[in-house]
């Protein structure tokens, strides 16, 4: 896959079928959209993504504009489902202040448009005056075929990034799970942390995860975790450890069930299966300690049930 990001200045000459959107969390109501694209690609068109790279930096302090996906994360999927060119523009003044109709030109010189795929709801261009019945009426203009999807739903509603981030939010990672197609997951470099899990005989690796990734509530979690392509049960904490003095930053913490080796500074992926309870200040680490035991046994029996 060809990954084009921070400029404007791209251009593909192969035949392209693109799909246009934000694709936070690419969940179920994008599948339909993957499929065409796939469908497209086997009839001989590039399949492209592309989507706004919004720099998440400006507001990750308000938790409605954390990411499901990062754009890290959104490359790994996109590559996995066979997409050709992921083009990450950058929402400069100038892109965001584009007629709708200056947009479909610009993709269709640029990228060699021969589809566009695009769900009911998708706005674009300036001011979002841009809509599906646009792209259907330039199609003739521009000699490309618009296909409109309307959206998947769930519960009668709309499966929506929004949809997904509700349920983390409110820690029902089951239906967050379900909505996705996938499990939710976060991924990042195994960390230093006090030394104090193996004291208590209870080893935990610590990921600090992106800044900009949106975490479940603070509380303890059933989780598999990926290192190098193998796959552990674990149990997880997510929070500041309000128990062990000090700033603690917030971490995802995981102890890996029947594990003993050393992975400091290995890339891991930590996926949630459900939680367990919410994350708790402890009189004393012993305190703390039999507690975690409680959830390693808990843990175990959500495993041993699954088999
Ligand atoms: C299953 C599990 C549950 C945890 N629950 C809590 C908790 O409720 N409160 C808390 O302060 N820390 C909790 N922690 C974090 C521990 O404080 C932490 O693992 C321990 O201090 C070891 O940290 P270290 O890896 O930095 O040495 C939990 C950790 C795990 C693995
Ligand atoms: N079962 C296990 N689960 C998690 N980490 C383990 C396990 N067995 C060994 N380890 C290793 O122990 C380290 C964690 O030990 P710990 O005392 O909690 O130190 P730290 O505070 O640096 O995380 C991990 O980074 C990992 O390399």
């Amino acid at each position: 896959m060809k990954y084009i990001k921070n400029t404007l200045d791209f251009h593909v000459e192969e035949p392209t079928v693109i799909s246009l959107g934000k694709f936070d969390g690419i969940h179920r109501g994008h599948e339909l959209l993957m499929e065409k694209l796939a469908q497209k690609k086997e009839e001989g068109l590039k399949a492209a993504i592309f989507t706004f790279d919004i720099p998440p930096k400006k507001n990750v302090e308000h938790i409605e504009a954390k990411v499901l996906t990062t754009n890290e994360e959104k490359m790994h999927i996109f590559e996995g489902i066979g997409i050709d060119y992921l083009i990450e523009c950058p929402f400069t003044r100038e892109v965001m202040c584009m007629e709708p109709e200056d947009f479909i030109r610009m993709l269709v010189e640029k990228l060699n448009v021969k589809c566009i795929v695009a769900g009911e709801d998708f706005h674009f261009g300036h001011n979002r005056r841009g809509d599906y019945q646009m792209l259907k009426r330039y199609a003739l203009v521009y000699g490309y075929e618009a296909l409109i999807l309307s959206k998947m739903k769930e519960d009668e509603r709309d499966i929506s990034s929004t949809f997904v981030r509700e349920e983390i939010m409110a820690g029902n990672i089951e239906k967050a799970n379900h909505l996705l197609g996938y499990r939710y997951f976060v991924t990042g470099m195994v960390k230093h942390g006090n030394q104090i899990g193996r004291t208590i005989g209870i080893p935990t690796i610590n990921l600090i995860p992106p800044e900009e990734k949106l975490l479940p509530p603070f509380g303890v979690y059933v989780t598999e975790v990926f290192i190098d392509d193998k796959r552990y049960y674990g149990v997880t904490n997510v929070g500041c450890k309000p128990t062990i003095k000090g700033n603690n930053p917030v971490g995802v913490e995981t102890h890996l069930l029947d594990f003993r080796e050393d992975v400091y500074e290995k890339v891991v992926t930590v996926e949630f299966r459900t939680m367990i309870r919410e994350e708790r200040k402890f009189e004393s680490i012993e305190k703390l300690q039999e507690q975690m035991m409680n959830d390693i046994a808990f843990t175990r029996a959500f495993f041993a049930k699954m088999k």
